[in-house]
């Protein structure tokens, strides 16, 4: 595959019994070699199909252990090595996003891509040594317009968006703050460098009397979580990646003392 951030891949799910019960028949063909896809105009059939190439091309009798192999495993892998990555399905109704992400339990070879990456992440924490990670998950629906938490207490309450422009002064506001107790010039040569992205994620405490920000630093940096008491995370923004760590390193504990990765916007 090639080295672009960005890979698209697709995968042609097989008929369901609606179509064949309306005698549809399949316009697509895949070449996985070649990661292309072909489509043919069936009221054109001495035309040639039209090619379309990916990154990787899947058809309907490859399994969903073979599409995290070739696909995932690297982007999991980079995670656990402090890079940001994201895995996203898209598509009509119908057309697979969820047989894909969350797949069958059985057979086994078609688990999803979620559970699959779940269970590597864990693989890769156990197997680590003398690094601590801090691994949370958050489960949010964007519905039209509105953003619901999945795992919340009211799952079927909407939660509060936020003007773009306050929040980009603020984070600009916590990037200047941040930056201050940053080591970055008296970082040792031979430290061991990560690129690691600096992500702010917005929070609400139900019960609290001002918004925090938190820092949260992706593993394997060890990060404490400067929210204190139950807090929904809205959105999560991958700001640059600016920090690096040492075995000793240490980060703040508390909301509001501004030390490691704490900050609390100024207004
Ligand atoms: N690769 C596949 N192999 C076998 N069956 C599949 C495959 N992809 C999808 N299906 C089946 O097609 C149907 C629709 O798939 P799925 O529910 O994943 O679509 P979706 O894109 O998530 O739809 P929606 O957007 O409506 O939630 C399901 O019955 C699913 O089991």
């Amino acid at each position: 595959m090639a080295s672009e951030s960005v890979k698209v891949v697709v995968r042609c799910r097989p008929m369901n019994q609606r179509e064949r019960e309306l005698n549809c028949h399949p316009v697509v063909t895949v070449d996985s070699a070649r990661g292309q896809c072909f489509i043919q105009n069936p009221g054109a059939a001495d035309q040639p199909p039209k090619q379309f190439t990916f990154d990787g091309a899947y058809y309907m009798d490859h399994f969903t252990e073979q599409i995290y192999n070739e696909i995932a495993y690297p982007l999991v892998e980079g995670v656990t090595e402090g890079y940001n990555g994201t895995i996203f399905a898209y598509g009509q109704t119908g057309s697979g996003k969820s047989f894909t992400m969350q797949g069958l339990p059985d057979p086994a070879c078609q688990r999803g891509i979620i559970p699959r990456a779940f269970e590597h992440i864990f693989e890769s924490v156990q197997c680590a040594e003398n690094t601590k990670f801090l691994v949370r998950a958050s489960y949010l629906e964007i519905y039209n317009e509105d953003v619901r938490d999945l795992l919340g207490t009211d799952a079927k309450q909407k939660l509060e968006t936020v003007n773009a422009r306050r929040a980009w002064s603020s984070s600009r506001r916590s990037l200047r703050r941040g930056d201050q107790p940053r080591s970055v010039a008296s970082m040792p040569v031979t430290a061991p460098r990560l690129w690691v992205f600096l992500s702010e994620h917005w929070t609400f405490p139900p019960r609290g009397p001002q918004p925090a920000v938190e820092v949260d630093l992706p593993s394997p940096v060890q990060s404490q979580h400067a929210c204190a008491g139950e807090c929904q995370s809205l959105m999560s923004i991958s700001l640059g990646r600016l920090l690096w760590r040492s075995p000793s390193c240490r980060w703040g504990k508390e909301a509001g003392k501004e030390t490691g990765t704490c900050l609390r916007p100024v207004g």
